[in-house]
């Protein structure tokens, strides 16, 4: 049985009158590939930043490796928790991407050797080699986002949790970034995905965890989750293009059946009459 890495107990958040967590508990074992879901406002950022210590519960208790982290900071946190936010723009502030990737490690006291090497080899994983020397400013929002990414990962944390990390990139460049998520997931980092993108899920993550109003409604496989007998809909959910491929598809058929048994009906009727 793998370690429970976090372990998110009964947590509620208010903002002020507002209750944006309530009572949600969510445990994560080393080596998962997990997402968060949910309608826009369902809490899931909430839920992230609660497991960084970038806020404290108002209820309810947060451990990371069987340690309370009520009095941790998001430094401390940082330490086995890399956070890439939404919005990479958000936390890019160096000169060059080798620098910006550095500048973590450095923060932890790590040995110029050591940073150097954890530099290196973050750079390597996420393909930015090439774009050492670059002004981060300047790249693409997806090579921005790998820029956020290897900054996180060259802290060498146990965890990864990013938010949204594939919004407002095109195709390839989602493709390529849930690649790399799931290169590091193989290696041993565990991942946590806040996501609205169902295809996402359906394809890349072992499990779902879906919030609607602050509350916990799901937690199972994507294949539990896309089965049909979850009410996905009313969660704000839009599922994969498959699924709801195939429930059209099983609602033609099902319509077809009715209809052939109508024509049925309606022959039997006509003979009947007919042999009267
Ligand atoms: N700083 C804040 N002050 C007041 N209310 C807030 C604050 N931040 C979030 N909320 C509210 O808390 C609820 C949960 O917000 P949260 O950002 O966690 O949701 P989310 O699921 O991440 O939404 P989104 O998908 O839009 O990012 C929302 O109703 C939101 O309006």
């Amino acid at each position: 049985m793998p370690e429970i890495l976090l372990d998110i107990k009964n947590i509620i958040y208010t903002y002020g009158d507002y209750r944006a967590l309530d009572k949600v508990d969510f445990a994560v074992a080393a080596g998962e590939f997990v997402a968060i879901a949910g309608r826009n406002g369902s809490g899931k950022t909430t839920l992230t930043r609660l497991a960084m210590s970038l806020i404290k519960p108002t209820g309810g208790h947060i451990y990371f490796q069987g340690e309370n982290t009520a009095t941790m900071t998001p430094a401390d946190m940082s330490r086995s928790i890399g956070y890439v936010f939404q919005n990479p723009d958000r936390q890019i502030f160096q000169g060059t991407v080798e620098k910006e990737v550095a500048y973590g490690p450095e923060q932890l006291g790590f040995s110029p050797d050591t940073v150097k090497e954890a530099v290196r080899q973050a750079l390597n994983m996420t393909g930015l080699t090439e774009l050492a020397g670059n002004f981060p400013r300047t790249l693409s929002r997806g090579q921005k986002q790998k820029v956020a990414i290897a900054s996180a990962i060259a802290m060498r944390p146990q965890v990864l949790i990013l938010d949204e990390p594939t919004s407002g990139q095109d195709p390839w460049e989602a493709q390529s970034l849930m690649d790399l998520l799931t290169k590091l997931n193989t290696q041993g980092i565990t991942i946590i995905l806040v996501t609205h993108d169902m295809e996402i899920i359906s394809q890349y993550t072992a499990r779902a965890v879906v919030l609607e109003q602050g509350h916990k409604v799901f937690d199972g496989t994507p294949a539990e989750l896309f089965n049909g007998n979850q009410p996905i809909k009313k969660w704000g959910l839009v599922p994969p293009a498959a699924v709801a491929l195939r429930q059209e598809l099983g609602s033609l058929a099902r319509q077809d059946e009715s209809n052939l048994s109508d024509l049925l009906g309606c022959l039997l009727k006509q003979r009947s009459e007919y042999n009267a």
